[in-house]
């Protein structure tokens, strides 16, 4: 894992794909210090916000024949892949990393659409990457440099954790945890947000005091130095009310053989992506 970094960022990089993933890491990429007059931002639809940030800060948005860069981020849908390819490998010059934080497509997959690509990144971020605060797993293909890995990772530590991958393979793997992770943590406060309803309280309190026990609890984590097992056991008093919930959530069919049943079809779906 290294620590978020400041220093680093390429000399010029081309996002493609602003939406909500691509987005968010532009953002931190130029708080980072990336130069806005070096970057160029390609996207049919770029949001309000992206249209705003570009136009504040001097970032090119959509030029009409992006020059190659030294590296050139792919934050499309997978499944855009194929009708963008052509477009795609034409911002790609001799010395351009690419950076794909496209789920399950492959190292191969991306050769093969984009013919002038010779040194590939697949990364794959999550989006607490828009604060700062994300978990990007990533690979670096045989063809990238040591100097090329060196400013991925800036890149990608602008935006959070980083941890280098030693198989391809894995990255369907952080696909399912950490990249599509946020979900299932947003997916806990709603839940516990109903079961509170549920339970006799006020919608508006219910829902305030679920964000607030899952940003807490995230928080905390982030703050000890503890396992997530010994803070769970810090809020357990013995026979007291924590117990008697969590004999419901970890008794037989509870809720890791769900978690794991969850994850294996993220990393199922990942896998059929590829292509
Ligand atoms: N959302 C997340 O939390 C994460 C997403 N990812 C990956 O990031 C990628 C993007 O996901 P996400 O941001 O959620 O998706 P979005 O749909 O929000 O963003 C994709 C953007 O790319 C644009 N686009 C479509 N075609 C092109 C093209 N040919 N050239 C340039 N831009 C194009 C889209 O425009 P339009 O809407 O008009 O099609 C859209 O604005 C995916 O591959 C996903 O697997 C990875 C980690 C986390
Ligand atoms: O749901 C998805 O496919 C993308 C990849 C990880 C998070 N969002």
């Amino acid at each position: 894992m290294s620590a978020p970094a400041t220093a680093g960022m390429p000399a010029s990089l081309t996002l493609a794909g602003a939406g909500k993933m691509g987005g968010a890491m532009l953002a931190g990429w130029i708080e980072a210090g990336l130069d806005p007059r070096a970057t160029a931002v390609v996207d049919p639809s770029p949001s309000p916000e992206i249209a705003a940030l570009c136009a504040a800060r001097g970032i090119r948005l959509n030029p009409e024949a992006p020059e190659p860069a030294a590296v050139l981020v792919l934050a499309i849908k997978p499944q855009g892949l194929e009708a963008a390819a052509r477009a795609l490998d034409r911002m790609i010059g001799d010395d351009t990393l690419v950076v794909s934080i496209l789920a399950g497509k492959t190292v191969a997959d991306l050769t093969a659409r984009l013919p002038r690509a010779r040194a590939v990144v697949r990364a794959m971020p999550n989006l607490p990457a828009s604060i700062g605060r994300g978990a990007t797993g990533a690979f670096a293909a045989p063809g990238v440099s040591a100097g090329q890995r060196a400013v991925a990772d800036a890149l990608l530590a602008a935006t959070g954790t980083v941890a280098w991958l030693d198989a391809e393979a894995a990255v369907d793997a952080v696909t399912a945890v950490s990249g599509s992770g946020p979900a299932y943590v947003f997916l806990l406060a709603e839940t516990l947000a109903e079961a509170g309803i549920a339970a006799g309280l006020a919608p508006e309190v219910a829902r305030a005091l679920a964000r607030a026990t899952v940003s807490g609890a995230g928080a905390l984590l982030d703050a000890s130095e503890a396992e997530p097992d010994a803070l769970r056991r810090a809020v357990t008093s013995p026979g007291g009310t924590t117990a008697a919930a969590l004999d419901v959530l970890m008794r037989g069919d509870g809720l890791a053989p769900l978690m794991r049943e969850a994850v294996a079809a993220a990393q199922r779906r990942a896998a059929e992506l590829a292509g």
